[in-house]
């Protein structure tokens, strides 16, 4: 990029000067002349300050900072609207009385229309830095002034707004103009990270240490990895102007899909990023997953997250590092399943009061999803969420797992001992998957450490105290496990305080819904749809893993559809189709039973079964020879009346 040194940047001021003259001289307007410096009224100024809400509230802090650098040298600092009528200024107090003889004052208009070459017009003509010093001014009567201002620009490049410091020209500081740019970018960049709710946001830069300056580039994507914009510097890195990088995706700019990113952040531990852009430059990343409630999530943007991202009213930006904690709330889990809405309705109520939560559910039906989102929504949500799967951890290793151990508690032990997960999860929540398979041998242990708060590191004589809210989550039958002597029944009862129950997939009435959010995350362009046949068969599917089935099933699916946007028969992986062919109605024993039972031949229990798939297929016929495992010619031929 070309980057100005002292003297070219001098030269091109000096050029911008003479074009910004000529101008002026075709608005009409004399040096000599004293145009209209009367300010709108305040009525009008009122409603430009609330059309330029965002640019206001974002500009202010950054204007006393600048101001604070420039207190007492005869200057001021102004903020104008994309058309140059002054919205804000600061300044000393003996300048101003001089300042508002020429009107630097709110309400005013400085467009170059209407007082020539001066620093916010030229910069807003020519949406680039501009410093109008002294005689470089239009009007003679500006001629006492200094004046160096930057253009403020949307997400768009659009400029919205102007910042400029201007003072008496013998007031002139060469670092006035730095300033200005600089302030400038911080507000755009403030302005940037406030415009997409439901977006992923990347911060970047090839060195980490410029992560979270202004100097790094940013760019935001939709949840299903869509490009939205960039900054400055992110337009600059990607070496891409913002039309070429309309059809751009999270993947074909930093080469990774956006579900690389997610499984990223759910890392205990998640550090920088390291990706390689589509240039082949690598550079250092920390991605931000900014949703409606400021909050990070994961799993379940909003459905129509992909096609209308929403200004946001009041900016939280909150650091990629809390995304881990912040994996999803309460409400991104809402998708319209009444069975669902009462769970969530249930925990709400609970939320920050001390009451241990059970869940239970099948396999995959997302306990764990549910029980991050409680901790996220909860007063402890600063806290660590540290899961537990008692079922996956061996028993020889559960207790210090656990519990921790001091140095050279056991053989194998590490030198310097180990912090248990429950003291990991002090201040936050503790949650403990799989609960019915914690050995019966250490129940007692941590019944002790749920009731007396204190935890006792192998090895160790020293009781250090904890606190932690409990989530627990089974699919077993625990009752039935206390009658056969596998679970203690006093754990059980201080583990239950709320108990819900996860509705599995199949009995979900949201399918569809959750159709929807799944591809949104998990293809990259965000556009893809399922045929309704597909939707039907889905509808139909047992779901024994549940949601990491219906997951890794799209997953493959969307790979598979690549540009085609409809995932339909085609694109499903041959097991699915078996599974879906084993529980259709030609395999349903009963069913052929009950027919032979009643005298029937072959021939007619053929018939009635394909029957009652075509039925279940709405009558599609490539769709019932799929179900049935059997080619469409076999189903023609049993059925000659639908050739
Ligand atoms: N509402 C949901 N929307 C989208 N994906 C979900 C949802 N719930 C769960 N998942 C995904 O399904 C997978 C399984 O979820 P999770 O681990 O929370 O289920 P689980 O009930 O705890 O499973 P298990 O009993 O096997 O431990 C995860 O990849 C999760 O992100």
């Amino acid at each position: 990029m070309y980057q100005p040194t002292a003297t070219n940047a001098a030269q091109d001021m000096a050029g911008i000067i003479t074009t910004s003259h000529e101008r002026s001289l075709a608005y009409g307007l004399c040096p000599e002349s004293h145009p209209d410096f009367d300010p709108v009224g305040r009525g009008e100024l009122s409603l430009l300050i609330e059309q330029n809400k965002m640019l206001h509230a974002h500009a202010l802090p950054a204007m006393e900072t600048l101001y604070q650098q420039i207190i007492n040298t005869h200057n001021m600092v102004i903020l104008t609207d994309a058309n140059g009528i002054i919205l804000h200024s600061l300044g000393d107090a003996d300048f101003l009385e001089k300042a508002n003889r020429v009107a630097l004052q709110p309400g005013v208009a400085w467009s170059e229309e209407s007082k020539g070459t001066n620093a916010i017009g030229t910069a807003i003509a020519e949406k680039s830095a501009a410093l109008v010093h002294a005689d470089q001014h239009y009007l003679q009567s500006n001629h006492f002034l200094t004046c160096s201002a930057a253009p403020i620009t949307d997400h768009h490049g659009n400029v919205v707004g102007v910042l400029d410091v201007s003072g008496d020209q013998r007031s002139y500081h060469k670092h006035t103009m730095a300033l200005v740019r600089m302030s400038a970018l911080m507000i755009e960049n403030q302005l940037f990270a406030a415009t997409f709710e439901d977006a992923i946001t990347l911060h970047f830069h090839t060195r980490p240490e410029f992560i979270g300056t202004l100097m790094e580039g940013i760019a935001s994507f939709t949840p299903g990895g869509r490009f939205l914009s960039a900054n400055r510097n992110g337009l600059f890195q990607l070496g891409l102007t913002y039309s070429a990088l309309q059809t751009h995706t999270f993947s074909s700019l930093f080469g990774l899909p956006v579900s690389a990113l997610f499984d990223h952040y759910r890392t205990a531990a998640p550090g920088l990023l390291n990706l390689c852009m589509h240039n082949g430059v690598r550079v250092y990343g920390r991605a931000q997953l900014r949703l409606a409630s400021g909050h990070f999530q994961v799993m379940s943007p909003p459905s129509d997250s992909d096609h209308a991202p929403r200004p946001t009213a009041a900016p939280t930006a909150l650091h990629a590092a809390q995304a881990a904690r912040k994996l999803s709330g309460l409400r991104y889990l809402r998708t319209g399943d009444a069975q669902l809405e009462l769970v969530i309705d249930k925990v709400t109520r609970v939320l920050g009061k001390d009451i241990p939560i059970m869940i239970m559910g099948e396999t995959g039906t997302g306990k764990e999803l549910l029980a991050q989102a409680i901790h996220n929504d909860s007063p402890r949500s600063m806290g660590p969420f540290i899961p537990v799967n008692c079922a996956s951890i061996p028993e020889t290793l559960i207790e210090s797992e656990l519990f921790g151990y001091e140095d050279g508690a056991f053989t194998g032990a590490r030198k310097k001992g180990a912090v248990g997960r429950i003291l990991q999860a002090n201040g936050g929540t503790l949650f403990l998957d799989e609960i019915g398979d914690m050995p019966f041998s250490l129940q007692a242990r941590l019944l002790r450490v749920l009731q007396e708060r204190m935890v006792t590191p192998l090895g160790s004589g020293k009781s250090i105290p904890v606190n932690v809210e409990v989530i627990c989550a089974t699919n077993h039958n625990l009752r039935e496990r206390i009658a056969r002597g596998l679970f203690r029944e006093d754990l059980y009862y201080r583990l239950n305080g709320l108990v819900v129950k996860l509705p599995p997939l199949r009995e979900r009435t949201d399918l569809e819904t959750v159709v929807k959010k799944i591809i949104s995350i998990e293809s990259n362009n965000g556009n893809h749809t399922v045929s309704a046949e597909i939707l039907e068969l889905f509808r139909r599917h047992k779901w024994p893993g549940n949601f990491r089935q219906l997951t890794n099933l799209l997953r493959t699916a969307i790979v598979m559809a690549g540009d085609e946007y409809e995932i339909c028969l085609r694109h499903m992986p041959d097991d699915f189709m078996d599974d879906i062919a084993t529980s259709s109605p030609l395999h349903d024993a009963a069913h052929t039973d009950r027919m032979l039972a009643t005298g029937a031949n072959l021939e007619e229990v053929e018939h009635s079964v394909i029957q009652k798939a075509l039925e279940a297929n709405g009558g599609n016929v490539s769709a019932t020879a799929r179900a049935l495992g059997v080619s469409r010619n076999t189903i023609y031929r049993k059925m000659p009346h639908l050739k």
